[in-house]
C-alpha cells in the first residue's frame, strides 16, 4: 500500500499546526502553564494537536489517535481566559468555532493504540519553543506495530541549500519509499535525504538534548571519550535531532537513561524514527533492540534511544555497554 492519501494528509495538518506555533512564538510571553507533571505547556500545543486530530479524523474517521496532551488540562474555571486563547488560534481557520469543538478536537487524540493508530506530539521540545529555539511537530502513523508514515515539521530548522533561511523544514517518510524534506511553507518541492557516510566512530559528531534531565550528558562525554571523539557535541531541542542526524548534519544522536528511571513516550520518537531509518539510518535502544511501538504511550520494553547513522551503530553500543 503507497499511503499517499495518509502522507498528503498528514503534510496538510503539520503545515497548519506549525504555521500555528510559529505565530506562536513570536509573542509568546505569558503564553504557558504547568501540567500535573510540572512540565510546561502552551496554548500553541493545545492549538496544534487541535488541529492535526480535526484533519486527521477528518479523513480517517476510524484511525485512533494517540496525542501528548488533554483537554483535561484547560478546563478549569482559572484556565477559562487560556482556553479562549487557544480557542483564538483555531478561529481564522474555523470561523465562529466554539471552546467545546476545540476541546473535542484536542480529545480526539486521546484514542488507544490497535492495529492502525496515529500517534502526535504537538509540540516536541516545549522547553526549547518556549526558549525560541528548536521544537517539532512530530506525526507517525503505525499499522501493525510498524511506523510506515512519519513527519517532523521543524519551522526553526533552516532548509538547506540556498532555500531561505527562515522557512523552517519538514521530514517525511513513507516505509521502503525513502525520506523526503521540503519547506515547511507552501511548496511542495521535495529533496531526499541522507545519512552522512562517517564510518570512522572517532569522527563522528553527536546530538544531545539541551536539557541535561532528558539524558545523561556525563554518560554521553564517557562515550564519546572511549570512541576517541574531540568534537563537542551539539545540543538541540527535540526530535530535530533525528532530522539533523537523517540529513547527515550530526552521525548520531544519543538519548542515554536518566537516573530518574523516565520511560519515554511514543509520540517524542515514531515521528523521527522512520525518517532516519529511511534515510539510510539506524535506531534501536541502549541495548541493541528496535522501539517497541506496540505497549500503548510508552516504549515501556526499551530503554534509552541510539539513533546513527548505521555504519556506527555497533561501535556505540559496544561504548554504551562500557559505560553501563
Ligand atoms: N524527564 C524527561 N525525560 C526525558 N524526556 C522528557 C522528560 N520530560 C519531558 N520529556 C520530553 O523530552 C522531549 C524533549 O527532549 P529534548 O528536547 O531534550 O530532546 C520532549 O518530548 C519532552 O516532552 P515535550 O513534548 O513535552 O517537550
Ligand atoms: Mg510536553
Ligand atoms: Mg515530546
Ligand atoms: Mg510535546
Amino acid at each position: 500500500m503507497g499511503f499517499e492519501k495518509e502522507l498528503a494528509t498528514a503534510l496538510e495538518a503539520v503545515r497548519e499546526a506549525s504555521e500555528i506555533c510559529r505565530k506562536v512564538q513570536k509573542e509568546i510571553a505569558g503564553s504557558s502553564l504547568e501540567k500535573d507533571d510540572r512540565s510546561p505547556v502552551t496554548i500553541a500545543d493545545f492549538a496544534s494537536q487541535a488541529v492535526v486530530c480535526r484533519i486527521l479524523t477528518d479523513a480517517f474517521p476510524n484511525d485512533p489517535i494517540i496525542g501528548e496532551e488533554t483537554a483535561a488540562d484547560l478546563l478549569s474555571d482559572e484556565r477559562r481566559p487560556f482556553l479562549d486563547r487557544v480557542v483564538g488560534l483555531l478561529t481564522p481557520a474555523n470561523p465562529g468555532v466554539h471552546a467545546e469543538t476545540v476541546c473535542g478536537w484536542i480529545d480526539a487524540g486521546r484514542g488507544d493504540g490497535g492495529d492502525r493508530f496515529w500517534t502526535l506530539d504537538p509540540i516536541d521540545g516545549t522547553k526549547g519553543f518556549l526558549r525560541g529555539e528548536q521544537y517539532a511537530v512530530s506525526l507517525a502513523l503505525i499499522v501493525d506495530g510498524q511506523i510506515v508514515v512519519s513527519l517532523l515539521g521543524c519551522p526553526n530548522l533552516s532548509a538547506e541549500d540556498g532555500w531561505d533561511r527562515d522557512t523552517g523544514c519538514l521530514f517525511s517518510a513513507v516505509r521502503g519509499k525513502g525520506a523526503t524534506l521540503r519547506r515547511l511553507d507552501g511548496s511542495n518541492e521535495t529533496k531526499p535525504v541522507r545519512v552522512s557516510g562517517t564510518g570512522k566512530a572517532s569522527a563522528a559528531r553527536f546530538c544531545e538534548s539541551v536539557e541535561s534531565g532528558h539524558s545523561a550528558h556525563g554518560r554521553s562525554s564517557q562515550i564519546a571519550a572511549l570512541l576517541g571523539i574531540e568534537s563537542t557535541p551539539v545540543r538541540l531541542d527535540s526530535q530535530a535531532k533525528y532530522g539533523v542526524v537523517a540529513r547527515g548534519e550530526a552521525d548520531a544522536y544519543l538519548r542515554l537513561p536518566t537516573k530518574a528511571g523516565y520511560r519515554e513516550k511514543i509520540w517524542d520518537h515514531a515521528g523521527g524514527v522512520l525518517v532516519v531509518e529511511e534515510a539510510g539510518g539506524k535506531v534501536s535502544d541502549v541495548d541493541g533492540k528496535p522501539l517497541e511501538f506496540t505497549h500503548g504511550r510508552e516504549l515501556s520494553a526499551n530503554r534509552g534511544v541510539i539513533v546513527s547513522n548505521g555504519l556506527i551503530h555497533d561501535a556505540l553500543l559496544e561504548a554504551v555497554a562500557r559505560t553501563a
